[in-house]
């Protein structure tokens, strides 16, 4: 056996070797792009220019490594480089251990600056201030819809979306002693309770839920108290010493929450993006319909619709709207020009490369 590893173990140092020399050459050009870029101040995190890497490395991978793990690896490796040139501050959703977190660092990887934020206002706020160069806020659940809060603050900012990610979101049931003996209250944040509620009424109908600010915030309950259980993710639980009772007690399987990364940057083309805008109309009959006559007219393709009441003014709804391409295509441009030509209110949120996954 030892006699069979040896040789093949020699050949891992080799590769390693290489390896090293190779990420080590990657830095030493990212390096040289920093000084160029703090030449000009231009923008350290270029959002498209990731995407365009591990969208390559993707097409390009003859396996055996899937091409899920050649991105992760090449995420990292990017971040690396990137926090030689500059690291980046990133506020998000805190406290340490929300999925807003580990959206953060699929995005950024892990050579990032995290500003945990109590609020998805603060995450706001602290991005406008420049206290953090970008935000990660969460948009949509794909069993709860909408973030309506992210949707008014979108409204009101002078941010930009440049960049969006999506994550799969699995909630396990986790207390201090990883049983449910004399736990009386489950906490979580209201999301969790409601993407979870038909194995909560099946299982526990009898024990009280409590929403409380963040699932990690839960979580941290949870650790002081043996009454609490929390609803969270295991990284959050193992952050506060929990035990799981129960993993993965999401309805949805597939439950996934899509994260927008919001900044100053109008993040340029990548060639597979996608433009988020908010319109109003008066209100009147078929003004919906006709304002979206622009998009057929030129081939743009829809992928999100979403309405919004608007508390004050002369309009009823603000739509949300995402279609296919980037500001700079022509065929979009002058789709977007039409609609804000028509529309009582129009606000382009941002052009962006389309996630990853
Ligand atoms: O190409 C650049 O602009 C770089 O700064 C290099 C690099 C990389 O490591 O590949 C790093 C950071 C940017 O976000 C994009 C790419």
């Amino acid at each position: 056996m030892t006699d069979k590893l040896k040789p093949l173990r020699e050949k891992i140092d080799a590769i390693d070797a290489q390896i090293l020399t190779l990420l080590n050459e990657r830095a030493k050009v990212a390096q040289e792009v920093g000084h160029v870029k703090a030449e000009t101040n231009a923008p350290v995190f270029r959002p498209e220019r990731e995407a365009q890497v591990l969208r390559g490395v993707a097409e390009r991978n003859p396996g055996p490594m899937v091409s899920f793990d050649v991105q992760t690896i090449f995420r990292e490796i990017m971040s690396a480089c990137r926090a030689l040139e500059k690291r980046v501050t990133v506020a998000y959703l805190g406290p340490a251990g929300t999925f807003s977190e580990q959206a953060v660092y699929q995005q950024f990887g892990t050579a990032v600056e995290g500003l945990p934020c109590a609020s998805i206002d603060e995450v706001f706020r602290a991005t406008e201030a420049g206290t953090a160069e970008f935000g990660v806020v969460p948009v949509e659940n794909s069993s709860e819809g909408a973030i309506n809060r992210t949707l008014d603050l979108m409204l009101q900012t002078t941010l930009l979306i440049s960049g969006e990610v999506a994550i799969p979101v699995h909630h396990s049931l986790m207390s201090k002693t990883g049983s449910m003996d004399g736990v009386k209250v489950i906490c979580a944040h209201s999301q969790a309770l409601a993407q979870c509620q038909v194995w909560l009424n099946q299982n526990y109908p009898n024990i009280e839920r409590r929403a409380v600010a963040s699932n990690a915030e839960a979580a941290r309950m949870a650790g002081d108290d043996p009454a609490m259980a929390a609803i969270a993710s295991e990284i959050a639980g193992t952050r506060y010493k929990l035990g799981v009772v129960k993993p993965h007690i999401q309805d949805d399987p597939h439950n996934r929450t899509r994260f927008a990364i919001i900044g100053q940057l109008q993040t340029l083309p990548s060639g597979k993006d996608q433009t988020s805008i908010v319109l109003a109309v008066p209100n009147k009959a078929g003004a919906v319909y006709q304002l979206l006559a622009p998009l057929a007219k030129h081939g743009v393709s829809m992928t999100r619709f979403e309405s919004r009441p608007a508390r004050m003014g002369t309009w009823e709804y603000y739509f949300y709207v995402d279609v296919e391409g980037h500001i700079h295509n022509e065929s979009v441009a002058k789709a977007m020009a039409e609609l804000k030509d028509e529309a009582a209110f129009f606000k382009l949120l941002g052009s962006y490369p389309v996630s990853l996954t």
